[in-house]
Order: C-alpha cells, then structure tokens, then sequence
C-alpha cells in the first residue's frame, strides 16, 4: 500500500509533514541523555551507566480502543501514552523517552493532532519523559503506536517470573473502575466523573514503582486486559498457584450495588485500569505498605501457595473455590 508520507492533507490544505513535525518537536530536552532527538534520520541517546533499557510499545486503534463519540485528541494521546508508561511501571522501570508514529485521516487539522501530543506532554511533563521520535503516514482510521524507553537497575526488575512460595499478592487501586466508566459513556457520551475519567485518563502506577524501589523482590504485571489474564501471566511464568479472595479484591463503594455477575465482569476480566498487580514476601509487604501509606492504596488480594508445573490461579468466593482462566479482552 503506498503511504502518504510526504505530504499529509489536513482539513483541505497541504500541509507539509515537516512543518507538522516542527511544531511537535521539543524545544528543549528534559533528560541531558539525549544527544539527538528529532530532526535526522534516528534518535540517539546515551545508555544510562549501570541501568538496563526496558522498551515497551502498545498501540490504540479508533473504535477499537476508543472512540470520538466521548473522547478528545486530548484524551487520547493521555491515554496511550498512560498505557505504555503502564508496562514500564510493571517493569520496574523509571521512563525516559517515546517515540509516536501516527497513521492519520486527511480530514484532521493540524491544531487537532497538536491537541493529541498536547494530551501526551501532559504525562510526559509529570514524569520528565521525552519525546524523541516517531513517523507520520495517512489511513482511513487513527492508529496511534508510542515506544517507550526507560531504565532499570539490574536487581530491581520486577519480572512475572519472580513469584515464589508464601508470596503476598497484592494490586494497587480499586479494580474495574474503567471499564465502568467506559459503561457509563456508552450510555451519556457528555456524564464526566470519577469512573468515566478513569478511562479516559488512566494513571501509570509510576509512583509505585518509585516508592518501592527498596524492594529486593517483586513480580508485577499490569491490568490491561483485566485481573485474571494478568494473574495467570505470573503463574505462568513463575510456574506457581495463585489463590485470592473475592472479599478482598478492591472495589469502589459507588459499585458496591451493582449486580454481582456483572461486577464479576468489570472487576475480573474487564481490563484498561492500569493497576499494578504483583507478588512479594510476607517481609517485604510490611515495607512496601510502610513506603505506600497515605500515598497509594495497595491491597493484599491473596497468596502464592505453591509452586508447580500447573500453574493456577484459584478464587474463593462466598466459601466455594473455582479456577480463575483468562478471561480478558482478546483481539482477533
Ligand atoms: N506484533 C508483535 N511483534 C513482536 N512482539 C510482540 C508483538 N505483539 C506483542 N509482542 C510482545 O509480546 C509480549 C506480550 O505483549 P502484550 O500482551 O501486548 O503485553 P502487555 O499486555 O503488557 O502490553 C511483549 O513482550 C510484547 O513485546
Ligand atoms: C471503543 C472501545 N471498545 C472497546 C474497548 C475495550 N478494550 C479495548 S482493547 C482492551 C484490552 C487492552 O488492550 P490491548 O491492546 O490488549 O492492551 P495491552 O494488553 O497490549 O496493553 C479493552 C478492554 C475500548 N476501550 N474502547
Ligand atoms: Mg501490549
Ligand atoms: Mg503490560
Ligand atoms: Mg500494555
């Protein structure tokens, strides 16, 4: 398929992709490990001594991920680029730079695509992350791709592969918050309150990781694709069985009253809250609710009861215990 990468054709005009891209471009860096950023044929940065990189790359597709019925370009580049600082959080990692590459109808105007870089420098100011890249092509629906890189100190990764016996597990957050949200917005596009920004705004629990940077040892993965999907990823990669508890899962008390199977839904297997979810030894968990305390909420859930070449994840609720499968969003 030819793209049309020399000129975009926004709201009728021409408009040049290097004058875009002279708009969008950093007048100055926040990290001094940049030694090019946008402007020649790549980026180059200088690895940060003693560090790990950790890169990560999540994508949004219109109607897919979101929809304009509801949401602003502002929104929108908050909220992709939220989902990629998610999964370095989950690592562990503290984020350095991104690079956005952008498939774009020719109907959109330049002020509306400054907008959705607009909504990512919103994050990228709170956590001094920079902007180093990317590429611009036209298409018939928006796809927004962002890179990120950060870095981590090599014993302070946090793995899905590193739950072990007798570990806490526990998640940051209430859980299901957003795909409520995302309920209440199907029903009235204009109703804004806390569910609905939920969604359209996640938090990357950056914060969390930074507090607990003491920790020696942490799996964590975070809530994309929902609770279940990302408890069997660490019992799967640490060939362990994972048992929680229905009554300690936390939940917002405006959703207290909402139908049992259908909060079922939102909290199990609904996804896109950006929490954290993760194990550690009882020892640890005493420091990690110590460096959380009055900051962020962090909720024990359950326990790694054993390791096996089964890996399983059980929860109990109301005294009966079933296998909790995947069970969250799947494309394709
Ligand atoms: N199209 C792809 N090409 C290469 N690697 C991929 C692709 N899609 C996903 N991955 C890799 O598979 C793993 C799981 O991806 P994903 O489920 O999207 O993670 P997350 O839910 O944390 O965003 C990651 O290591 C990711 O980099
Ligand atoms: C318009 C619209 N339809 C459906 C959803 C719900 N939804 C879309 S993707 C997804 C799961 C997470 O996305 P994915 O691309 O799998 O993220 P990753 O696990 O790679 O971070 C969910 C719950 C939505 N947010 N918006
Ligand atoms: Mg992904
Ligand atoms: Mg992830
Ligand atoms: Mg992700």
């Amino acid at each position: 398929m030819l793209l049309l990468k020399k000129d975009l054709f926004i709201g009728g005009v021409v408009l040049k992709e290097f004058e875009f891209i002279e708009k969008i471009k950093p007048s100055y860096y926040r990290n001094s490990s940049v030694i090019k950023g946008i402007g020649d044929d790549a980026a180059v940065v200088k690895p940060p001594n003693g560090y790990e990189l950790v890169i990560a790359s999540d994508t949004m597709v219109e109607n897919v991920h979101f929809s304009f019925e509801y949401m602003q370009l502002r929104d929108i580049g908050f909220r992709v680029l939220a989902a990629n600082l998610s999964d370095l959080a989950a690592m562990g990692a503290t984020p350095l730079y991104y690079a956005v590459n952008i498939a774009v109808p020719s109907t959109y105007s330049d002020e509306q695509l400054i907008d959705l870089y607009l909504g990512m420098d919103e994050l990228a100011k709170k956590y001094k992350v920079d902007l180093i890249g990317g590429d611009t092509v036209s298409a018939n629906e928006l796809v927004i791709t962002i890179s990120v890189f950060g870095k981590v100190l090599p014993n302070k990764k946090r793995l899905r592969s590193y739950a072990i016996t007798n570990d806490i597990v526990f998640v940051t957050g209430n859980l299901g918050e957003a795909a409520y949200g995302y309920d209440l917005l199907k029903s009235d596009v204009l109703l804004e309150n806390h569910f609905t920004d939920r969604h359209k705004r996640p938090t990357p629990r950056i914060d969390f990781t930074e507090l607990t940077d003491s920790i020696s040892r942490m799996s964590l993965n975070d809530v994309s694709d929902g609770l279940a999907s990302e408890l069997n990823e660490i019992a799967e990669a640490s060939n362990a069985v994972i048992e929680i508890n229905w009554d300690d899962l936390p939940v917002h008390s405006k959703m207290a009253s909402i139908d049992t199977e259908q909060l079922k839904k939102y909290v199990l297997s609904s996804g896109e809250d950006f929490e954290l979810v993760g194990t550690c030894s009882p020892k640890e968990w005493d420091l990690i609710k110590e460096k959380t305390s009055n900051k962020l909420q962090v909720t024990p859930i359950g326990k790694v009861t054993e390791e096996s070449n089964t890996p399983e994840v059980f929860l109990t609720i109301k005294n009966s215990r079933t296998i909790l499968h995947k069970s969250g969003y799947s494309h394709g």
